[in-house]
């Protein structure tokens, strides 16, 4: 069986020592879209903080190889998996260089009837992540529906919209801060795995929407974000413009991202931003 539970679930990963200087951090900012006019987030003479997504890479920056999912208890092609969710816990603001030492173990995994959802997490001393991937056609094995984190947008119109354009190229550009999954560049594997063309990572477009948020409505502050979750709801093809709606709730940001020039197909949902 690709996935065994019994086996999966609380099993330690191989740990990492991680490290990152201010070209890691740039690079990041880049593949996330920052241009010429944003020097706070693309010259170091400038920079205002480091976006704390920079989390969601830092763990795999110098990897040359794609992701595998072969890991105690869980052997899967990685056509069958997209990104389904992702959480940030955000301890302290991260810097412009960095050292620390991460940890991962499988958290859980879910049966959602003709899917599975592996979870897992990984923690350093400046946040914990946690990553749900969603595996088409492996559920079905009798394990737990695990929970539905809804966060539902208030019934208003939004405090902020901003657009944001991607470049044909972004997912190019997103894969050398560490996902080389064939699945964001190559037509062949895309259409393997059931896509028309290659699709953009999903943590690109959680990088993207997070920049928004910190430009539109904190102050250009990266360090105000201390935690942030969303649900990879659609996809995002390379190229395509973001929408992003945004609510202020006490102490935290309610959003949804969609896809402008695809009739506001959705994108992102069940997200929201915690505050310091
Ligand atoms: C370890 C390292 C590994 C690295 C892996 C590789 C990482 C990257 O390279 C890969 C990527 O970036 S992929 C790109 C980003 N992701 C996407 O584009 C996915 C977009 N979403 C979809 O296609 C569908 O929503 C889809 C397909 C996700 C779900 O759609 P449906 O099948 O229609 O599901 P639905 O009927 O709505 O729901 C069934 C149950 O599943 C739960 N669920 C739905 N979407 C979920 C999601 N995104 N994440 C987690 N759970 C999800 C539902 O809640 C439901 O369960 P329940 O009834 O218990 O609530």
């Amino acid at each position: 069986m690709p996935i065994n539970p019994a086996v999966a679930v609380g099993a330690e990963l191989p740990g990492r020592d991680l490290s990152w200087d201010s070209t890691d951090v740039l690079l990041y900012h880049l593949a996330l879209g920052a241009g010429p006019n944003e020097l706070s987030y693309v010259y170091e003479g400038a920079l205002r903080g480091v976006l704390p997504t920079f989390a969601t890479v830092a763990t795999t920056l110098r990897d040359t190889e794609p992701p595998t999912l072969t890991m105690p208890g869980i052997d899967i092609d990685l056509a069958r998996v997209v990104h389904g969710r992702q959480e940030l816990e955000l301890h302290q603001p991260i810097p412009t260089k960095g050292r620390c030492a991460a940890r991962s173990r499988i958290a859980a995994v879910y049966d959602k009837g003709s899917a599975a959802v592996i979870v897992t997490e990984t923690s350093t001393e400046l946040f914990t992540s946690r990553i749900s991937i969603f595996v088409k056609g492996e559920g079905g094995f009798g394990g737990e529906r695990g929970p539905t984190a809804r966060v539902p947008v208030p019934d208003r119109a939004p405090d902020a919209v901003a657009l944001s354009p991607t470049d044909a190229r972004q997912a190019l550009w997103y894969r050398l801060c560490g996902d080389r999954n064939p699945l964001h560049v190559d037509p062949a594997f895309a259409a393997h795995a059931g896509f028309p063309r290659p699709i953009l990572h999903g943590l690109c477009t959680y990088g993207i929407v997070a920049k928004a948020a910190v430009d539109t409505l904190l102050d250009g502050d990266p360090d105000r974000m201390a935690g942030y979750q969303a649900r990879f709801a659609g996809v995002v093809f390379p190229g395509e413009t973001l929408r992003t709606e945004m609510w202020r709730e006490d102490g935290r940001l309610v959003l949804r991202a969609s896809v402008a020039d695809r009739d506001d197909a959705l994108a992102l949902s069940d997200v929201s931003i915690t505050l310091r």
